[in-house]
């Protein structure tokens, strides 16, 4: 079979399906990730990913070129980024691309084509258009039927990417075609009846039971990706909402959630409130769903109040810090954390990206710190004036107060003792309710959590 993009989606996918046996041949348009790979090295942080790499090795051949990936294989998996464009619609540009480079390579050999990005329902359809237009010669002479499109949506999480594949909470297949729920459902039967030995050095579930398996149409596959996310992003909205109206009546949202959560129609994950999502997915997906209804003439009001609410969140902190120092300008703030949530090196719509601009508008000095992803910050960050400190004892020298942005398990177990003895102030302002405040205010710190 053939992965194309080896983002976290792609590299998770093709390795997933080299530990059950089958050859994976991926290819890249960027050809520094090509070369990273085949030398063994992951472009980014993902746990576990690199012991894959090295125990499935022999199953993989990594690629620039699309030609031989496209004639040998028989599933083609495609994984490509849909990035937000600037209106918020996600830019099918890649995708685009790989399905005329899978048209003009396309063999007579049956191929099931396999859609994974995230794409605006009709994505399918426009994959299928698109090889149909450009089919070599010899292929168009057998009319392209060929090839069938389905899609498969991701549901990995990024930090749990590798164990999120082995053992899903579902599997959904969507095709306008019988031929294509055979073969996916062949490739996918080991999963689905969890009959693979596990990995050694992956975590694995309390209890394993069969996976459930939706096959269902092309559009309703695409739709239930976006509402899927639009709902998780729809939870935290909720109790971040909820938890601001803790804050003015004196309720404890920690209660308020494990209230709630116990009644299993509601269910008590997703409820932790604080600075809100992030990450490379409920943004973009979110605002893809509003411009979709948009096409359809339909305004999206729960998806949008959503956003809102999300967005506000992280002026929220601020404010926070504002009731507290009073004065910012030519204060020294810390922050915990940089990725949109731990571990994870991804920086893409964090919130401590915005956090940090905007204190830089409002005159503050900034100290950053965060576990794995310093080296992105530095590259896509250079421009802010910030001091990047790998040691966070280092950070938290000198600052009059710090906020915890990111729940790394390394902020959890910080010496307390050491952090109020070096820090220049004593305010916490903690962006996800993650630290013990018992322990803090007994060392004299000034905690501010959310929703409490
Ligand atoms: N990251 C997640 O947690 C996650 C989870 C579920 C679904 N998704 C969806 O899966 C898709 C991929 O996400 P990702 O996070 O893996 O993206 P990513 O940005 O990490 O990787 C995408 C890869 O595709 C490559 N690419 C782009 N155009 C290409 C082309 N024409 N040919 C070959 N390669 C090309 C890029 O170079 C890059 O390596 C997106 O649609 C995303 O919304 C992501
Ligand atoms: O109670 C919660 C749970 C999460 N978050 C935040 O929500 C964001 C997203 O978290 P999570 O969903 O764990 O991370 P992602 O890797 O973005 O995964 C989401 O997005 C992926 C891409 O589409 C989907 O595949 C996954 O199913 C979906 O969970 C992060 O900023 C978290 O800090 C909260 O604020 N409160």
């Amino acid at each position: 079979m053939s992965v194309i993009g080896t983002g976290y989606v792609g590299l998770t996918t093709g390795l997933l399906f080299a530990y059950l046996g089958n050859k994976v041949i991926f290819v890249d348009i960027d050809r520094q990730k090509i070369e990273k790979l085949k030398n063994r090295v992951i472009p980014f942080y993902e746990p576990y990913i690199e012991e894959m790499l090295n125990l499935v090795y022999s199953n993989l051949e990594f690629s620039t070129e699309y030609k031989e990936a496209i004639e040998k294989a028989d599933i083609i998996f495609i994984c490509v980024g849909t990035p937000p464009d600037k209106d918020g619609k996600p830019d099918l540009t890649g995708l685009t691309a790989a399905a005329k480079e899978i048209g003009r390579y396309l063999n007579g050999k049956f191929k099931v084509i396999v859609n994974k990005s995230t794409v605006p329902v009709g994505g399918g359809n426009w994959v299928e258009s698109v090889i149909k237009t450009n089919l070599n010669d010899k292929c168009r002479s057998n009319q392209g039927h060929n090839f069938v499109v389905a899609s498969n949506p991701e549901f990995l999480r990024e930090g749990s990417a590798l164990y999120d594949a082995f053992y899903p909470e579902r599997i959904v297949i969507g095709a306008d075609n019988n031929r294509a729920f055979e073969v996916l459902l062949e490739l996918f039967r080991p999963i689905m009846n969890q009959s693979f030995n596990p990995p050694p050095f992956l975590p694995r579930p309390n209890g394993l039971s069969a996976v459930p398996i939706i096959t269902t149409n092309l559009v309703s596959a695409e739709l239930i990706k976006y509402a899927s996310n639009a709902f998780l992003a729809t939870k935290i909205s909720f109790i971040n909402e909820i938890a601001n109206l803790c804050e003015k009546v004196g309720a404890d949202i920690k209660e308020i959630a494990k209230g709630i959560g116990l009644d299993s129609r509601i269910g008590s994950k997703f409820l932790n409130a604080g600075v809100g999502w992030g990450g490379s997915c409920f943004g973009k997906d979110t605002a893809a769903l509003v411009e979709m209804g948009k096409e359809y003439g339909l305004e999206m009001h729960i998806i949008e109040a959503v956003r809102k609410v999300n967005y506000l969140q992280r002026k929220r902190i601020i404010e926070k810090l504002y009731e507290k120092l009073k004065i910012v300008k030519g204060k020294t703030i810390g922050i915990l954390g940089l990725a949109f949530k731990p571990n994870t090196d991804d920086l893409r719509d964090s919130p401590a990206i915005d956090i940090i601009r905007t204190l830089l508008e409002r005159g503050a000095h900034l100290k950053v710190h965060d576990p794995v992803a310093l080296d992105n910050f530095r590259s896509m960050y250079s421009s802010l004036n910030v001091v990047v400190n790998e040691d966070v004892y280092q950070m938290v020298e000198d600052c009059d107060a710090l906020i915890l942005v990111t729940d790394w398990d390394e902020y959890k177990e910080l010496d307390w003792e050491k952090v109020k003895n070096i820090m220049a102030g004593n305010l916490i302002v903690d962006g996800r309710n993650a630290l013990d405040e018992e322990q803090l205010s007994k060392l004299n710190f000034k905690y501010v959590g959310v929703g409490r």
